[in-house]
């Protein structure tokens, strides 16, 4: 694999290795010369070494592959798993538009980041199970179309791979989670009935939810976790990203809000309560027991799902005690060692006019979702704002952590 310059190192070690590389220019010429060529020849040593010690490293790695590379949620994935410490990109698939060609010249690059050097070069593949492409891929990262995602993603979880859907597809079949880490990490428990009952030769389907129902339900997981929740009304307002690469027409989405999304209200319903659902006697899910009505809304921003929301507790509390009990949530993605894991899954915002998308969104390297404006409502009991990243926590990144905490529990073996 590729050799990056510097990765591995920490600061204190490319110091030193720095140091020993400098050619001295000072004093006398002749003693000048043989301290440049004893430096030079200690500079080869020490950087194959370094070499091969980086080239074990990456040997190390778990070989990965990205379906719907070149989209919206596939470009998030590529950057985010630039550099990965577990994870290395190995394979890369998309529609037969794009099979055949190297990935800088098969997807219109749409992130504000180069495309990671050991990526470019990859030559894309059709989404086929059997290609040798894919072969010794154990992770499949999908970001891919759901009008092909279902049968695809099945079809390699059935060569032993482990898939990690964005797709709408597998979501609430019953042997399958919604996993989201922060909420629910308890729910990887199923995959082991799911890789013997699927018979997949040890592959597994796990899925991520709906991305404004990422943001809700982790924003909302302090407050589930301490007072319960009976009823939440959530208004969305969503950005054009979500809507996949190129999205709307600009005619459409510039200097307006477009009131309708999709199948997005009814995914917010129904998925929220599997996601805070338990795991049943028989090995399924069984749903939570609150009610939400979902009012989804595009507006024109690039990245970021903001959402008002309003909530029947079951338990009565103060907005202060509710601010309370989402500054102490602990950061489960950070307790369970994941690499990506941010500080805090998610944090309150103290300021009246806070979050905000564009200044908010990237908390956290867009892992965090921030809670904001907790208030007395007149209706329900407790109104706030929630706002997190829909192709960071909400998709790519989201999919990441999934894997990492499947890695970290023993369901994907590092050998
Ligand atoms: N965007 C978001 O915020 C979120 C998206 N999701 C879900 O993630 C998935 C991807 O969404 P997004 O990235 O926005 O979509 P895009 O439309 O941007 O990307 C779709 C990807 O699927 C590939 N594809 C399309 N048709 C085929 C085919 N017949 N065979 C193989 N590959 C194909 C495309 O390849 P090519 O370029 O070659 O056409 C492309 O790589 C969807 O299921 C979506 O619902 C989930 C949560 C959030
Ligand atoms: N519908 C979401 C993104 C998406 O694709 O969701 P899903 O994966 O549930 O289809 C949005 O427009 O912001």
């Amino acid at each position: 694999m590729a050799f990056v310059q510097g990765a591995g190192l920490d600061v204190g070690q490319k110091r030193s290795v720095g140091h020993v590389c400098q050619t001295r220019g000072y004093g006398n010429a002749g003693v000048n010369v043989r301290v440049a060529r004893v430096s030079a020849r200690r500079c080869a040593v020490v950087s194959m070494q370094q070499r091969a010690e980086q080239d074990a490293a990456q040997a190390k790695k778990i070989k990965v592959a990205v379906l719907g590379a070149t989209g919206s949620v596939g470009q998030r994935f590529i950057e985010l798993l630039g550099g990965h410490p577990w994870f290395d990109v190995v394979a890369l698939g998309a529609s037969s538009r794009s099979a055949g060609k190297p990935y800088e010249e098969a997807c219109r690059w749409k992130q504000a980041v180069p495309i990671p050097e050991e990526t470019r070069r990859v030559v894309v593949s059709d989404c086929d199970a059997s290609l040798e492409a894919f072969k010794d891929v154990k992770i499949v990262f999908s970001g891919l179309d759901n009008e092909v995602a279902g049968d695809i993603e099945e079809a390699f979880a059935k060569t032993g791979k482990a898939v990690f859907s964005n797709a709408k597809n597998h979501r609430m079949d019953p042997d399958v989670p919604i996993l989201i880490p922060p909420v629910n990490a308890a729910h990887v428990e199923v995959l082991p009935a799911q890789i013997k009952a699927r018979n997949f030769n040890g592959g597994f389907l796990v899925t991520n939810a709906n991305c404004s129902t990422t943001v809700m339900s982790i924003g909302l997981k302090p407050i589930m976790e301490k007072f319960g929740i009976e009823k939440i009304h959530v208004t969305t307002m969503q950005a054009i990203s979500g809507a996949g690469y190129p999205g709307l027409p600009s005619m459409d989405i510039i200097d307006n809000v477009v009131p309708y999304i999709g199948s997005e209200e009814e995914k917010m319903e129904s998925e929220s309560k599997k996601i805070y659902g338990t795991i049943g006697k028989d090995g399924t899910f069984e749903n939570a027991d609150f009610v939400v009505s979902a009012m989804c809304n595009r507006v024109h921003v690039l990245d970021g799902h903001l959402e008002a929301i309003s909530l029947k507790l079951k338990t009565p509390a103060t907005p202060e005690q509710v601010i309370e009990a989402i500054k102490a949530y602990p950061s489960v993605t950070k307790q369970l060692g994941l690499p990506s894991a941010p500080e805090k899954d998610v944090v309150y915002c103290d300021a009246p006019d806070r979050p905000q998308t564009r200044l908010d969104r990237m908390l956290g390297g867009g892992f965090t979702v921030s809670v904001g404006r907790v208030r007395k409502c007149t209706i329900n009991d407790i109104r706030l704002v929630c706002l997190g990243h829909n192709t960071i926590v909400g998709a790519a990144g989201g999919s990441i952590i999934n894997a990492e905490l499947c890695v970290a529990k023993g369901l994907i073996s590092r050998e």
